[in-house]
């Protein structure tokens, strides 16, 4: 397996794979893998001949009070990893080759991040863009995974690769969960033992809410508000816990059949926020 931390390192890496006529499959992260990403780097396999996974904790997309600092980086371990997913090549770049000194230009995104984590996370997605459009600018895959987890990201990187015009399709990958129902996070290591217990309620009130939304009950509100007044009974913080359109990522009162919802809900247990969320299509 190869590793790169330099752009023309991975570029002459990526044209070698290309030059033999393979196609090349993209699993971006920000390390500390788990079945999650390995599941996503499986869903590339499929699509692709060989894999490129970026290991990069990219600073543009956390805000001032965020876990930046905190944030796991078990450089060895996640290469180790790779190696055994029969990765080809891992991009492992620092902050001065993706950034340099001075930045110039930044990306606006005008829809789509008004609510969930784009309404949660200012600068968040702005900063996602920005990244992945260079990821995809050095690496130039033809395929890219990406998690359902973060659905928002998924949803607004479609767009970007629409309209900045990237030749390359985007997969998403289903929730990878612990057995208890929690959906894999990094994040879930920040957990101590009793959050860990009780961090499976999100899912669950996810769960109920789908069942009697799909089963047609009208006081939707209502409902909502119940399963957060639970949750918080229970020692989460709630950010959100909404229905939201697939295709606008805004809230919605009155599902209506024949449409896709994401049912997504954003919980803080302590300081660690974690994120969820059902696709509903009625
Ligand atoms: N449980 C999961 N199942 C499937 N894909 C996942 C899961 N968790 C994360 N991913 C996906 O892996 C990719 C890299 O995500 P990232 O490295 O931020 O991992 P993460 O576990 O989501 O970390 P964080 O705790 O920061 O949210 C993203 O496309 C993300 O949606
Ligand atoms: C796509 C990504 C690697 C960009 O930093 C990150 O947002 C993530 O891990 O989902
Ligand atoms: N997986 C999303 C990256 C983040 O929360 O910063």
């Amino acid at each position: 397996m190869n590793v790169s931390d330099t752009i023309q390192g991975i570029r002459q890496e990526v044209a070698s794979l290309k030059k033999q006529g393979k196609r090349v499959g993209f699993v971006p992260t920000m390390g500390a893998l788990h079945s999650g990403h390995l599941s996503l780097i499986e869903l590339a396999k499929k699509h692709a001949d060989e894999v490129v996974v970026s290991i990069y904790v990219n600073p543009e997309q956390f805000g001032p009070d965020e876990d930046y600092e905190e944030y796991p980086r078990p450089l060895d371990v996640d290469l180790e990893e790779c190696k055994k997913a029969g990765v080809s090549t891992v991009f492992t770049p620092s902050d001065d080759i993706m950034y340099g000194d001075e930045k110039f230009l930044s990306i606006d995104i005008d829809k789509l991040n008004e609510h969930m984590d784009g309404g949660s996370r200012p600068g968040f997605f702005e900063g996602i863009v920005l990244v992945v459009n260079k990821f995809f600018n050095i690496i130039e895959p033809d395929v890219a995974a990406f998690g359902q987890k973060d659905i928002q990201q998924f949803r607004i990187l479609s767009r970007m690769v629409e309209e900045f015009n990237h030749d390359v399709e985007l997969l998403m990958g289903p929730i990878i969960r612990a057995n208890d129902g929690l959906a894999l996070s990094s994040r879930n290591a920040y957990l101590d033992d009793h959050q860990r217990k009780i961090a499976p309620g999100l899912y669950r009130a996810l769960q109920y809410l789908k069942k009697q939304i799909e089963d047609g009950a009208k006081n939707l509100e209502m409902m909502l508000n119940h399963q957060k007044a639970e949750l918080e009974a229970k020692g989460f913080e709630i950010d959100y816990l909404n229905l939201f359109s697939y295709q606008k990522m805004a809230p919605v009162k009155e599902p209506e059949t024949g449409t896709k919802y994401v049912l997504a809900g954003a919980v803080y247990l302590g300081e660690t926020r974690l994120i969820d969320n059902i696709i509903i299509e009625l």
